[in-house]
């Protein structure tokens, strides 16, 4: 999926929301364990629910890997049943060298069909570029993340006074540009989407940490939107678990569409 056609599903659905499909078999609701694949019957009714407010799904991988090749299969089914035009992440966070992450970059863009992969950046160039030769597919590299530990690498300066963070943004446009990269930015990090933006004002941030992280929209939107929108706001628990009986898919379908208006307003008065 291109650039283009990511920002006119946007457009379309008043929606830049990503759902994340952290799928816990310890933590779905109980009536789904007699169906033969329970992790899939309940992405497939969260799909069905959350479709038309969606522009892209997340499968965050160790939910799937956790569980052996019968996780793997649940993500194979999943990833079929997504609608064609919504963007999908496989949440890997992968990242070796050369020929392994070329290795990787099979797995996830030709074995499996996803639109993208998340990369660590830590390895440098090598260990990225082999995911960027594929046609339409998509980096999405580690940036600024969500989480507290953000703080002990990322953010610390280097010996040019520049933050690691920012010499990631910086060197990793040599090997990509905003129609195949993308970066993590953790909707916990506020004013910081300015820095992000100052360094890389086209491309798309995929944003986590809404919902069960107690990120912050409006201050996501505020610092980072551009003109494309150019962000993919992701909440997994918020939406996935907001209700956990047998009327689950509901409450998601609730959930998902509270964030979506949120969004809409966003996009009234920010893009
Ligand atoms: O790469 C990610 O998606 C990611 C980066 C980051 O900085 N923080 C972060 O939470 N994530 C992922 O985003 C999802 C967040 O899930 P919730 O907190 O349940 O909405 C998880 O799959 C995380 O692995």
């Amino acid at each position: 999926m291109t650039r283009q056609e990511l920002f006119t599903n946007i457009k379309k659905k008043r929606s830049f929301l990503c759902v994340g499909l952290d799928t816990d078999i310890t933590k779905i609701p109980s009536h789904l364990h007699k169906e033969q694949d329970p992790i899939f019957e309940f992405n497939k009714q969260i799909i069905d629910a959350t479709a038309d407010v969606t522009v892209a799904y997340k499968p965050n991988i160790a939910f799937y890997e956790a569980l052996g090749p019968k996780g793997w299969e649940s993500l194979q089914k999943t990833l079929d049943y997504i609608p064609n035009d919504i963007f999908t992440i496989a949440d890997a966070k992968r990242g070796d060298i050369g020929n392994t992450s070329a290795l990787y970059a099979r797995a996830f863009f030709e074995a499996m069909s996803f639109d993208s992969i998340t990369v660590a950046p830590y390895m440098g160039r090598d260990s990225v570029k082999p995911f960027l030769q594929f046609d339409g597919k998509w980096v999405i590299l580690l940036g600024l993340t969500s989480n507290e530990g953000f703080a002990d690498f990322q953010n610390e300066p280097m010996a040019d006074g520049k933050k690691l963070f920012e010499k990631v943004i910086t060197t990793s446009q040599q090997w990509g540009s905003a129609d195949n990269m993308m970066y993590v930015v953790g909707a916990t990090r506020g004013e910081m989407f300015k820095e992000v933006r100052a360094l890389a004002p086209e491309h798309f941030l995929l944003v986590p940490g809404i919902g069960a992280q107690g990120g912050d929209l409006e201050a996501t939107c505020k610092y980072g939107m551009n003109s494309q929108c150019g962000l993919l706001v992701n909440s997994a628990r918020g939406i996935i678990y907001a209700g956990n009986g047998v009327d689950f898919a509901e409450k998601a379908k609730l959930a998902a569409t509270d964030l979506q208006q949120q969004m809409d307003e966003m996009l009234e008065k920010y893009l």
